[in-house]
């Protein structure tokens, strides 16, 4: 159900036409981009389609080369091989324009270029013609009211806190009514509760007004708690894709386990001694997927550390030199020091 914000924003006439295709409108064919002749550095042919209504998050390892592909899609790099297409056109890269960068797509960057000593309002409407006086206004105060930074209307940028600007870059990127917004590592500068006031802001554009939206994040949850699609780079190259809680359950590489979900891995022969058959040469295991039982026995496994989570604990377990980590859903029963039985719910094979 759409949110009366949500209807408000339409009536000033905002994203009037709300289509849920399934067309794949940006794609990415066989996309290499390297940044020196004599060096890896950059992305390595990269097939990818992404339909419009999409919330993609690319994940991965620093450096794997999530910003550049980040900016190939939206125009700010040049393909040395391969193209990219938007709505089945291809995609003019910097030396093909004048100004870099999609006219149907807006990044936000971390500099938010607004105007410091100009209220926010002004900021929000100076986005739009002249044209249409009065309707510039009613768009404005609209895209204000739908991203809830109205009661800062006339207040100078610079009376502003470092979230709510992010907001008002917000409010400027999306009021020309771009079909895809871009974003790289949107939350980093966010304490914990405006991190949780901007990811609702997200999906609030994606879910309500239908905006494609792209996300670089190097934390995972942002991902699994935003994103249809999740596309994963390791070294420049796109290993797999998928939606969030199948590539959380059953990733294909260890890699992606061990950067979605904190997981550890065993060699096969540890897994063996642990009780757990495996043909494979290597077992992984999500924290989640270890249980505990108190346990007197000397068999036990010992608690070498507790780390605090908040709601939940990780602790740190050994028995003959074999390291697991388990989460304990209850915090404080389990002290260092202590031995414990260990029950394995579930593992993966690799
Ligand atoms: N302008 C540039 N010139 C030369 N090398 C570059 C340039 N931009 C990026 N690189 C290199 O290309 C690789 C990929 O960089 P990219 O910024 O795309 O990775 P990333 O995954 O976004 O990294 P991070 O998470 O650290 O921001 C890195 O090795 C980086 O050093």
């Amino acid at each position: 159900m759409k949110s009366p914000a949500s209807a408000e924003i339409q009536q000033a006439g905002f994203f009037s036409i709300f289509e849920t295709m399934s067309q794949p409108f940006i794609s990415l064919e066989n996309v290499s981009k390297h940044y020196s002749e004599d060096s890896a550095a950059g992305v390595s042919t990269i097939d990818l389609v992404i339909k419009k209504g999409d919330f993609i998050a690319i994940v991965g390892e620093s450096g794997s080369g999530k910003s550049t592909l980040l900016k190939l899609i939206y125009g700010l790099l040049a393909p040395d091989s391969g193209e990219v297409f938007f709505k089945g056109e291809h995609l003019n890269g910097p030396h093909e324009k004048l100004i870099p960068g999609h006219d149907s797509m807006k990044m936000l960057n971390q500099d938010f270029n607004l105007n410091l000593f100009a209220k926010v309002y002004e900021n929000i409407e100076s986005m739009l013609s002249n044209e249409d006086v009065e309707g510039k206004k009613q768009k404005a105060l609209a895209m204000m009211g739908f991203l809830r930074i109205d009661h800062l209307a006339n207040k100078k940028i610079v009376e502003l806190s470092g979230g709510e600007q992010q907001r008002v870059a917000l409010a400027r990127a999306i009021i020309t009514e771009p079909e895809v917004l871009l974003l790289d590592e949107p939350f980093s500068q966010l304490d914990a509760v405006l991190k949780t006031q901007f990811r609702a802001d997200l999906k609030r554009l994606n879910d309500e007004l239908g905006i494609t939206i792209i996300i670089v994040s190097h934390d995972p949850v942002d991902g699994l708690t935003l994103a249809n699609q999740m596309i994963i780079l390791k070294d420049g190259k796109l290993i797999e894709s998928g939606k969030p809680d199948q590539l959380y359950s059953k990733p294909a590489y260890i890699y992606t386990g061990k950067l979605l979900g904190n997981a550890f891995v065993l060699s096969s022969e540890a897994a063996r001694k642990m009780g757990i058959k495996t043909k494979k040469e290597s077992v992984m295991i999500y924290p989640e997927w270890v249980q505990l039982k108190s346990s007197w026995s000397s068999k036990g496994y010992l608690i070498k550390d507790v780390f605090f989570r908040g709601f939940y604990e990780d602790l740190l377990l050994e028995r003959d030199g074999i390291e697991v980590i388990a989460m304990n859903p209850k915090p404080g029963i389990y002290s260092k020091g202590q031995k414990v039985q260990v029950v394995i719910s579930n593992f993966l094979e690799f």
